[in-house]
Parts: C-alpha cells; sequence; structure tokens
C-alpha cells in the first residue's frame, strides 16, 4: 500500500501553468480529459456542456425518502424481520426501484480501504492510469470520460472497469486483472477489490432471496440465477469542476444491468428522477444504496423499476463512488419465472442472454431512459428479419 499512495503523493502535486497551456493546445488535435489539469479551469471544454434541459439545477434539488431497509435480522435468519424487509423492498420496487441497506454485514474496513484505494489509483498522472485504458466497444479498463467514445455530453468523471465472477475457478480473477494491466505495484489493490466484490456478490444474493420474497416467487429462485454471476465493478471518480451547474458526472441513465449496489462517499451527488423531479440521495456511510436495473425489471416481467438516474459534479472537492453491478453468467437465459406471468400480466420483453444487451449499450445505443424497451423493439425486429431469411 505505502508504495501506492507514494505514487499519489507524488503526482497530486499542481500543474505549472506552462504545462496547462501545453494541455490547451493538445486539446486542439485531441479532446483529452486530464482532471490535474481541467479541475482548475474556470470554463469548461464545450463536449461536456449539458443541453439546457439537462442541466442539473444546483440550487434546489429536494431529498428523495428511499426506505432504510435493516439486513440484520434477516442475515441471522429472523422469519419476521425477513418479511418485512422484503415488503420494504417490494414497496421501494414498485415505486422507483431505489432503496438502502444497512446492517448488510459487510466489514467496514473493507469498503474504507476500497475508497482508499481509488485515490491511489486516480490521483496517479493520466500516463499511468491509461496504462488500464479502455478500449473502444469494450467495458472494462479505465476511462477519463468518454472523450474517444462520444463527441457530445460528456461525463465529468474517470472511472476504472472490471469483470467479477463468482464461478468457481475464478476465485482471482480480480487480483490477475490489476496485475496484468497495472504491474505487481497494484497487487494489493487487486486483492482490495477482489474481497469487495466478493462481499458484494454475497450481499445481491440476499437481496435476491428479499426480491423474490417479495414478487411472491420461490425464495431460491433469484438466488439461484445469480449464483455464478459474472459481474462489473466500475470506480467511480468525479474530478471537481469550476462549472458544476453545466456539467454532468454521470448523464441520466437507467443501469442496464440486474441489480446495482453503490457505496457513496460523504460528498453527495447521486440524484433519481421520481414524480418528475429530481431528487438527492443523501450520502450515509453505514449505507449502500441499492437498486433495480433493466436486466432485472426483464426478470420481473416488469413489475419492478429500473429508475432513471445520474450524478451532478460540485466546484469543491472530488466525488467517489463504487458501483458493483451484478449481471447473470453470461449464458443464462433472461426470462421471468412462470408465477409473473399470466393473462393480465403477459411478457413484456422477449427472452435475452445479458451479453446482447451490455453489446447493444457499448456498440449501437447510448444507455439512456429507453434502452431495455430500444433493446427489446431492436431484438424482436433481428429475429423476425432471421426468420424472413429462412423462409426465403
Ligand atoms: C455494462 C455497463 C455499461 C456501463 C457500465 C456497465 C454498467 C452500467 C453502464 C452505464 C453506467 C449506464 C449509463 C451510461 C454509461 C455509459 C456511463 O455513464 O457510465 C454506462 C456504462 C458504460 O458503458 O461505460
Ligand atoms: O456515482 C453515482 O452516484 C452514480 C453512478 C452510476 O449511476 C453508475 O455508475 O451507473
Ligand atoms: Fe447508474
Amino acid at each position: 500500500m505505502t508504495i501506492n499512495c507514494m505514487i499519489m503523493s507524488e503526482t497530486s502535486t499542481p500543474q505549472p501553468a506552462s504545462n496547462n497551456n501545453r494541455h490547451k493546445d493538445d486539446q486542439k488535435k485531441s479532446l483529452v480529459f486530464d482532471a490535474t489539469v481541467l479541475q482548475h479551469e474556470s470554463s469548461i471544454p464545450p463536449q461536456f456542456v449539458w443541453p439546457d434541459h439537462e442541466k442539473p439545477n444546483c440550487s434546489h434539488t429536494p431529498e428523495l425518502q428511499v426506505p432504510f431497509v435493516d439486513l440484520g435480522g434477516f442475515l441471522s435468519g429472523d422469519h419476521d424481520a425477513s418479511i418485512r424487509a422484503s415488503e420494504l423492498v417490494g414497496e421501494a420496487c414498485r415505486k422507483h426501484g431505489f432503496f438502502l441497506v444497512v446492517n448488510h454485514g459487510v466489514d467496514a474496513n473493507l469498503i474504507s480501504d476500497a475508497h482508499h484505494y481509488m485515490d491511489c489509483f486516480f490521483e496517479q498522472p493520466l500516463h499511468e492510469k491509461q496504462r488500464a485504458q479502455r478500449k473502444l466497444g469494450e467495458h472494462c479498463g479505465y476511462a477519463s470520460s468518454f472523450t474517444g467514445r462520444f463527441s457530445s455530453k460528456l461525463p465529468w468523471k474517470e472511472t476504472l472497469s472490471f469483470e467479477y465472477s463468482a464461478q468457481e475457478g475464478s476465485s482471482h480473477i480480480v487480483e490477475e486483472y490489476f496485475q496484468r494491466t497495472l504491474g505487481q505495484d497494484f497487487a494489493h489493490l487487486g486483492k482490495v477489490y477482489q474481497e469487495y466484490c466478493s462481499a458484494m456478490s454475497r450481499l445481491s444474493l440476499g437481496i435476491m432471496e428479499l426480491l423474490a420474497m417479495s414478487l411472491g416467487v420461490n425464495r431460491s429462485h433469484f438466488k439461484e440465477f445469480f449464483e455464478e454471476n459474472e459481474s462489473i465493478m466500475r470506480l467511480n471518480y468525479y474530478p471537481p469542476c469550476q462549472k458544476p451547474d453545466q456539467t454532468l458526472g454521470t448523464g441520466p441513465h437507467c443501469d442496464p444491468t440486474s441489480l446495482t449496489i453503490l457505496h457513496q462517499d460523504t460528498v453527495g451527488g447521486l440524484q433519481v428522477f421520481v414524480d418528475n423531479e429530481w431528487r438527492s440521495i443523501t450520502p450515509n456511510i453505514n449505507a449502500f444504496v441499492v437498486n433495480i436495473g433493466d436486466t432485472f425489471m426483464a426478470l420481473s416481467n416488469g413489475r419492478y423499476k429500473s429508475c432513471l438516474h445520474r450524478a451532478v459534479v460540485n466546484s469543491m472537492s472530488p466525488r467517489k463512488s463504487l458501483a458493483f453491478f451484478l449481471c447473470p453468467r453470461k449464458d443464462k437465459v433472461v426470462s421471468p419465472p412462470p408465477e409473473l406471468v399470466d393473462s393480465v400480466n403477459p411478457r413484456i420483453y422477449p427472452d435475452f442472454r445479458w451479453p446482447a444487451l451490455l453489446e447493444f449499450t457499448q456498440k449501437h445505443y447510448r444507455a439512456d431512459m429507453n434502452t431495455l424497451q430500444t433493446f427489446s423493439n431492436w431484438l424482436l425486429q433481428q429475429q423476425q428479419q432471421q426468420k424472413t431469411a429462412v423462409v426465403l
């Protein structure tokens, strides 16, 4: 750990002015999101300026009242407490799909280490982080904003994303990723995030039991479905921005994945669109923010909502969040259990496998509030074209 944090302190030194000017010239050639420079600039490149109707209203954002689901009783096998927890979860998921979990059993030191090592990674110079550069069309690696991917409405953030697998034989996948892409100096970070992902996977399987109970399906149905999950972990780092009212850290979107377990630091910035207005979720270091993603919305045959959310930035302090995106094993077919389909509730979405939706968001469509519906239409159209081709 000391090695990595030495890297951090060296790089947090402010850049000399001449360096800043050189950077501006570079930007003319191709836009680069170098946070060490851009966080001090009084005007921001136009690609980061969002249209007026999507700009955040920094002066007034009411708080979203989300239920605190105490998992203590459920995790120790208390039947009544489990019923109560599942009722709260069900109520939130029918409304907007967001709730908080407390007494979740995840070690507070592990969470604090996971935040600490984010500083170690993101406070390095850009070229060091770029050793893990995310390639176009891929969802893993380091991305400094999405400069190579999109040309407008760019997010004011840097991310490091990597895969986790709960399958037997993959128990070192995260550690191996860090060593492979960043070298031996980062072995310890790999260990911490491996452990963090295992804790998130365990927690999400517990939440899957509560979701099943609340939907009235076999308690272990979704837990078994996600037992061998092949998930995505993402570290979100939002540098300060001198024009926070013009841009967004993460634009409005619904998570295409199944369930997101997010831990935000104390800065605040997460907002959810409920009842036609943006509302903030106040940070609480003892809680994880959990939300339903599009894939679970499809699994629940539309009963549970995947809700639009975004993250705003501020001019004072960097903000960090850790997002674990639960995803099914790649070959699993996303199809709702029979209990959730009847004549009153016919199928809303066609069967699909998660990699198809992932590819759709990476290659064909910028994730937004309509991702699942647009993907469903696209899939049905593809299937229709294939059938026509066979007949011809
Ligand atoms: C499969 C993924 C694509 C995104 C990262 C993971 C899970 C969620 C996706 C994302 C967060 C949805 C909103 C838009 C996005 C582009 C982002 O702002 O980060 C998405 C991720 C991505 O493609 O990088
Ligand atoms: O950082 C946040 O609070 C939200 C991030 C988010 O929505 C995401 O990564 O999908
Ligand atoms: Fe999200």
